[in-house]
C-alpha cells in the first residue's frame, strides 16, 4: 500500500454512496430485494453475483433509470430522491454499460463531447450566433476531450476523427469510459467493463481502471462477470443472489465463502470447488490491490 493510499478507517468517514435497503419490484418479481451497501470515496466494489441475480437492476436504480420500490439511495449525505438519469449525471455520478451506447455515427471526439454538453454554458441560441465566449467554451471542451482520450494513449488521440464504430470493441469500450469522465464524475459506474476484451485487452483495463482511482481519486462501482479480473481489482466485494445481498467482505473473504460458491455452483456441485478456487486465486505478487489492507 502506498502512502497516497492510506485512509481513515470506514467506521470514521462518510459513504459516498449508500444503499439503504433498497427493492426494486417488477411486479411479483422481486429483482432486489433490501439490499444494503456503503462505498467509501476511492474505494473500487465491485458487484457479482450469477445471470439474473439484480445486478444491473442496482446500477439502474442508482442512476435513475428505475425508481426503487422502497428504500433510500444516498449519494454525499443527500438522497437521490426521485432524481433523473440527467440530474443524477449532475450529481457526480456517471455510468457506461454493458452493451456499450456510443453514437456510431459520430466521430471519437464528438462522443466525448457529448458527455461534456452538461457542463457547457452556452445555449442552443448561443450555438447559432457564437458569442467570442461560446468559442472560447467550445475550444476548452475540445482540448478537454482530447485530454480525456489521451488518459489512454495517444492512439485513441490520433483516432479522434474517426466514426466509433471503425474503432475496436476495446477501443469503444475507452471512448465511452471517456464520454463517462466528460462529466467529471466522483463516482464510476462501470458495467462490465471488460466484456467483449481478449485477454491482454483486459489486463490492460484493469491497469487503467486502478488509474483511475489513484490518478483522477475516482470512486468506481463495478459489475463484472470475469471473476480473475474482480478478486485482482477490488478493495471490496458484494455478492448478490436471487435480488439479495448474500455476502460482502474482501476478495479472499469471497473466495471462501460458502454461500457464495453455493450461489455460483450450486449446491450438487461442490465437486467443482477446486476448479473455483482456481478461478479465483489471488493475482500474482505485484498485480493484487491491498489497498485497504
Ligand atoms: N425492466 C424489467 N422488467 C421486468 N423484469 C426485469 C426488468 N429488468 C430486470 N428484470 C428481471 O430482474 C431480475 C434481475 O435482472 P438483472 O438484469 O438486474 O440481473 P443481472 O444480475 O444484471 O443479470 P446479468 O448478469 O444476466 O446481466 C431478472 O429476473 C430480470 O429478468
Amino acid at each position: 500500500m502506498t502512502a497516497e493510499h492510506e485512509q481513515a478507517p470506514q467506521s470514521t468517514r462518510q459513504p459516498l454512496l449508500e444503499l439503504k435497503k433498497v427493492t426494486k419490484h417488477f411486479g411479483g418479481l422481486a429483482a432486489v430485494q433490501d439490499v444494503d451497501l456503503a462505498i467509501y470515496p476511492q474505494e473500487i466494489v465491485s458487484i457479482i453475483g450469477p445471470n439474473g441475480a439484480g445486478k444491473t437492476t442496482v446500477f439502474n436504480l442508482i442512476t435513475g433509470i428505475y425508481l426503487a420500490t422502497s428504500g433510500e439511495i444516498i449519494f454525499e449525505g443527500q438522497p437521490l430522491k426521485k432524481a433523473s438519469p440527467h440530474q443524477v449525471v449532475q450529481r457526480g455520478l456517471a455510468r457506461t454499460f454493458q452493451n456499450i451506447r456510443l453514437f456510431n455515427n459520430m466521430t471519437v471526439l464528438e462522443n466525448v463531447l457529448v458527455g461534456e454538453h452538461l457542463r457547457l454554458k452556452a445555449s442552443i441560441l448561443d450555438a447559432v450566433f457564437r458569442p467570442p465566449w461560446v468559442k472560447q467554451e467550445e475550444e476548452e471542451a475540445r482540448r478537454r476531450a482530447i485530454e480525456l482520450l489521451s488518459f489512454f494513449g495517444q492512439h485513441l488521440v490520433d483516432r479522434q476523427d474517426e466514426y466509433v464504430i471503425n474503432l475496436s470493441y476495446a477501443d469503444r469500450r475507452r471512448v465511452e469510459i471517456a464520454r463517462a469522465l466528460a462529466s467529471e464524475p466522483k463516482l464510476l459506474l462501470l458495467d462490465e467493463p471488460t466484456a467483449g476484451m481478449n485477454e491482454a485487452e483486459t489486463m490492460e483495463a484493469v491497469h487503467y481502471i486502478r488509474r483511475l482511482r489513484d490518478e483522477l481519486h475516482l470512486t468506481i462501482l463495478l459489475i463484472e462477470h470475469k471473476l480473475m479480473v474482480t478478486m485482482g481489482i477490488s478493495d471490496r466485494i458484494a455478492v448478490l443472489d436471487y435480488g439479495r445481498k448474500i455476502a460482502e467482505g474482501l476478495p479472499d473473504e469471497i473466495r471462501r465463502d460458502e454461500r457464495v460458491i453455493t450461489a455460483y455452483l450450486g449446491k450438487a456441485a461442490t465437486a467443482d470447488r477446486q476448479t473455483w478456487q482456481v478461478a479465483l486465486r489471488p493475482q500474482p505478487e505485484g498485480e493484487a490491490n491491498n489497498h485497504h489492507e
